[in-house]
This record gives C-alpha cells, sequence and structure tokens, in this order.
C-alpha cells in the first residue's frame, strides 16, 4: 500500500513528494522493519516520540508524530491523536478484515471470559466457526494462541481478524481497549453489556468516567446493529436508556424483571427459567450462580440473534465443559471440595462467596485470596469485609508483585483490612496459604481460592511456575492416604 493512499483513508492532509511502499505498521520503535510505517504514541510508560530516531535507523520509510515540528531524518508527517490513528491506518492496511465476520464484542467489569466461552460452545455446537479473543487465550481456526492481552494492540488485533477465517469472531473488549482506541477501525455486529461494578479506579478515576468509557462500545456498532445489555444494576439500565433514545439500534435487555426482553426466574443450584416473548424454558445451568444464569442469559440473546434458536442453545449447553479457573472445582481425598476462581474484583468476590457458600450450606467454607500489586488499592478492603462476611476463615496472601516491593504489598494488605473481630490469618507465600487452608478445613468443607483463575505463578512465591489448581493437586499427591 502506498502511503498517500493511507494518508488520505485517514484524512490527514499534507504535502510530501515521496510516496513510498508501505510493508508494515507499527508503533513500537523496535519492531520497525525496513518500509514500515511507524506511529509514535504518548503512552503511560514511555513517549514514542523519543524513539523516532530508532525507526528511522531500524528501516521506516515514514513517521506518524503527535509534535508540529519535524523529527528525525526521514519522511515525518505531524497528525493528532495518533493511537487512534494507528488502529485506522491498521485497519485499512488489512483491507478491514472485521468485514470478513460476524462480529461480538462483549464489555462489561465481570464475566467477559465466561459469556464469551458459553456464546463460543453455543455457535460450534450449532456448526458455525468461531473465533474467541479474550483474556485466557485467543483462539482462531480451531487453534489456540497465546494472549498477553484481554483486547490486543490494534495491530496485532487487525492481524488476529485477517487471519481468522471463521464466521464469527467473539471479542472480549476491556475498558483499557476501549480508552486506547485499541479497537477502533472495526465495526460489531453485536455488542453485550454485562454489568459495571468498582475495578480499574486507578486507571479511570472515577465511576462515571469508567462507565462512559464501557458504554463507548455502543458506538462501534452497525447501523441497527444489536445491543444485549442487562438491565441489572443502575449502568445498565442507563445505557439502555441512552442507546433508546438516539440510536436505531436493536436493543435487548435481559435480567430478572417481567418487563425485560429476556427474563429469568427460580435461579436454583442447578437450572433456571428462562422466558423471551411467548417461550419458557429451564436451562441446566452450565456454571453454578446467579451470575452465571445471567452470562448465560446473555450468550442465548447473541446466538439467538445469529440465528440459533433459544430451545436448540439450551440443549447444546447440556454439554459445556466448564472453563479454565471459573469455578473450577476438584475433589480432595478427605471430600472436602476445592473450587478455583478468577474473582478479583468485589462484586466478582461477593458473587463467586454466595454461590460456593450455598454450596456449603452448613460446611465450614474457606476462603484464600490476594492482591495485585500496583493496581485499583481502593477495592481491597471492601473485598477483605465481603469474605470474612461469608466465610469460616480468610486467608490472605499475594497474588502477583507486578513490579511493587513484596514487604509493601504485604503492608497494604495489612492495611487494607477493617477493624472486625473476626480477622484473617496472612500467609505471604500463595502455595503455603493454600496447603494452610486444605490442612486446617475439616474433612467434607468447601475450601474456594480466587484471583489468578488458571493462571502460573510468577515472581513471589516457592513454587513458581505452578497454578492454584496445581499447588491443590501437589497438596493432594503429598497427602495420599497411604494403602495398608
Ligand atoms: C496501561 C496500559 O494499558 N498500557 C498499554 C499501552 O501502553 P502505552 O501506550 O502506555 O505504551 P508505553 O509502554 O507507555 O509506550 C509508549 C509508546 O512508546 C513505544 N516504544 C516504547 C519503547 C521503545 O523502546 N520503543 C517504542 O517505540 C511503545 O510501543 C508505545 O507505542 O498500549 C500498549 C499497546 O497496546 C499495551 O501493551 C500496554 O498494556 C500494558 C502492558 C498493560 O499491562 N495493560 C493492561 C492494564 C491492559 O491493557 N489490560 C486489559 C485488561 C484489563 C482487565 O480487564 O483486567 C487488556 O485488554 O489486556
Ligand atoms: N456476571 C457476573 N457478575 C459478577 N461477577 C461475575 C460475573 N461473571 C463472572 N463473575 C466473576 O468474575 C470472575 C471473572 O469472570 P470472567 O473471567 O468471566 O470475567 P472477565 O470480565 O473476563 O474478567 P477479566 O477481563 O478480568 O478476565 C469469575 O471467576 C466470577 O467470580
Amino acid at each position: 500500500m502506498k502511503l498517500k493512499a493511507l494518508l488520505s483513508h485517514l484524512s490527514i492532509p499534507t504535502v510530501i513528494e515521496d510516496d513510498p511502499l508501505i510493508t508494515g505498521i507499527t508503533s513500537h520503535s523496535k519492531k520497525v522493519k525496513p518500509g514500515n510505517l511507524f506511529f509514535a504514541i504518548s503512552g503511560v510508560q514511555a513517549d514514542g516520540h523519543q524513539y523516532i530516531q530508532e525507526a528511522f535507523d531500524n528501516g521506516a520509510a515514514a513517521v506518524i508524530g503527535e509534535y508540529d515540528e519535524n523529527i528525525g531524518p526521514g519522511v515525518y508527517i505531524y497528525a493528532e491523536e495518533t493511537k487512534r490513528l494507528l488502529s485506522l491506518a491498521a485497519s485499512f492496511f488489512y483491507e478491514e478484515p472485521y468485514r470478513k465476520h460476524k462480529m461480538t464484542g462483549i464489555t462489561g467489569t465481570n464475566g467477559k471470559t465466561t459469556t464469551s466461552f458459553l456464546l463460543q460452545h453455543i455457535l460450534h455446537v450449532h456448526g458455525m466457526t468461531s473465533a474467541l479473543f479474550g483474556t485466557v487465550y485467543h483462539y482462531i481456526n480451531s487453534e489456540i494462541v497465546k494472549s498477553s492481552h484481554t483486547t490486543p494492540d490494534p495491530v496485532t488485533l487487525q492481524k488476529m481478524l485477517l487471519r481468522s477465517n471463521d464466521e464469527v469472531v467473539v471479542m472480549e473488549v476491556s475498558s483499557h481497549g476501549i480508552e486506547q482506541n485499541r479497537i477502533d477501525g472495526i465495526t460489531y455486529d453485536q455488542a453485550i453489556f454485562l454489568n459495571l461494578t468498582h475495578d480499574h479506579l486507578d486507571y479511570h478515576g472515577t465511576m462515571e468516567s469508567y462507565f462512559l468509557c464501557k458504554s463507548k462500545l455502543f458506538s462501534y456498532l452497525k447501523n441497527k446493529g444489536t445491543a444485549i445489555i442487562c438491565s441489572e444494576g443502575e449502568y445498565g439500565k442507563r445505557l439502555r436508556d441512552d442507546l433508546r433514545s438516539k440510536s436505531d439500534l436493536q436493543i435487548w435487555t435481559y435480567g430478572k424483571r417481567k418487563s425485560d426482553d429476556f427474563y429469568i426466574e427460580d435461579v436454583g443450584i442447578d437450572s433456571f427459567n428462562l422466558v423471551h416473548e411467548t417461550l419458557q424454558v429451564t436451562v441446566s445451568l452450565p456454571l453454578p450462580g446467579e451470575y452465571n444464569a445471567l452470562n448465560t442469559t446473555a450468550a442465548i440473546a447473541a446466538a439467538l440473534d445469529y440465528g440459533i434458536p433459544i430451545k436448540n442453545s439450551v440443549e447444546y449447553l447440556k454439554s459445556f465443559a466448564g472453563i479454565p479457573g471459573r469455578f473450577e472445582e476438584i475433589t480432595l481425598n478427605n471430600g472436602t471440595e476445592v473450587i478455583v476462581d478468577y474473582a478479583h474484583t468485589p462484586d466478582g468476590v461477593s458473587q463467586v462467596l454466595e454461590a460456593a457458600s450455598k454450596k456449603a450450606g452448613v460446611r465450614p467454607l474457606y476462603h484464600v485470596f490476594g492482591f495485585r500489586g500496583n493496581r485499583d488499592l481502593t477495592k481491597r478492603t471492601e473485598m477483605i469485609k465481603i469474605s470474612l462476611e461469608y466465610s469460616t476463615k480468610t486467608v490472605l496472601t499475594v497474588d502477583d508483585l507486578n513490579g511493587l516491593d513484596r514487604d509493601q504489598l504485604l503492608q497494604e494488605t495489612k492495611e487494607a483490612i477493617p477493624r472486625s473481630s473476626h480477622q484473617p490469618v496472612i500467609i505471604e507465600d500463595r502455595t503455603d496459604a493454600i496447603f494452610f487452608a486444605l490442612k486446617e478445613a475439616p474433612a467434607n468443607s468447601v475450601v474456594i481460592i480466587t484471583g489468578k483463575g488458571p493462571e502460573k505463578y510468577k515472581e513471589t512465591y516457592n513454587h513458581p511456575s505452578t497454578s492454584d489448581l496445581d499447588s491443590v493437586e501437589l497438596y493432594q499427591t503429598l497427602n495420599k492416604p497411604t494403602c495398608i
């Protein structure tokens, strides 16, 4: 593609003489290959304008930056909002690959992974191929691809859309992805709003700006595209009302009220009732908890929008095999049930502990969790309070240091503990904390470990490169009953 054609698409006015062939697009100077177009971006950690010389040294054909002065030895083009332009340029360069697919974007504080797995399962059993881009992994052309971001950077994202030959692409869309324009240059057929609760305030500052960011996903819908909105919670209702007043979208709500287009009732341990128009069906819960009845309903509604009858989806979900680290269960030799879950927000922890305590009934419930360094500090006290409320014993440990000093994270964790007669136990090493809970919990109890799900431990533990489930399995092995 020629540079001038690309600039014209981006509506960047310029009078340059050269019109070099652009061989690729990047915003990282070290990834520049000869003939690439480099976008200089001012980021959180670094300023791409400092690397323009390096980009030219590596063979950049041209650079687009936000400094209104000629920088470097080659073709430099001034433009505003290089983050947005990078995404638009990548989409145009790869010939708008979203057009090959039916595109689903899923956003919300919690439940994106769960809902995307449920929807993908329905699509597959129905015989539709689908890609999945998300936190646990990306899945393209029936192959698993490692995921470093929930919503990848724009160039990676456009390459993935190009590479995928799948009929549908189901994408988790994070608020970071929206805020950083990673999804610009994509138009969605359907978008799902799951919920909005306390998280990421270190990044968004206030719930209001977090909401405005999340709701922006719906401006990427095509004309008459479908908005599927959970109307539980104030933000879902607000989004529904905002969209109803100013768009020509098909808006479907789901929730616990009869006024919802998809209405759920009688959520039990194993099943719930779903009502849509004149149809009433009993749905077997693919995962425990009322929140999963809502996630399931979102997936069923999305599938219906793609032409899959509700009764079929309900049938297909009976063979759903679960999701790594989302209410993943293992039973110990002494009858104790262990649940590994990814809950890492106050709402997530509250929802999963409610489901776990229903499971436990009168049996003791032990909860092991910790916090990630350098992340939203303001949610921590609330999470500990919720844990103390539901659990017989709370064992606090460390999640990931994420660049923070271990002692500092422990100090911050201690400071987050609310005054209460019922206090948590603190055990620094995560594996030790898990072993402690498994040993201490009487036979036939329930132990829930939250925060990391399937992720491997990183820098902080005595058993690095294991996951919570690995630690539970290691405990089982070490405590095998001996046969006489
Ligand atoms: C805070 C944040 O989100 N940062 C993301 C952002 O980085 P940035 O633009 O601030 O980049 P930067 O590191 O400051 O560098 C600025 C520019 O200089 C360039 N540079 C830098 C160094 C160099 O040698 N040469 C060079 O050209 C960089 O390529 C970049 O263009 O854009 C990058 C490319 O898209 C992301 O990789 C990076 O994600 C960081 C690593 C990250 O951890 N992000 C997390 C918080 C995130 O995005 N998470 C969400 C899920 C959240 C959730 O729901 O839990 C996700 O979608 O994954
Ligand atoms: N609808 C929901 N409402 C509240 N909590 C939920 C909901 N769905 C899932 N959770 C909780 O949140 C945890 C994370 O779920 P999931 O991975 O599906 O969310 P996510 O939005 O993809 O999170 P992330 O983007 O951080 O990976 C689950 O393990 C569960 O404890």
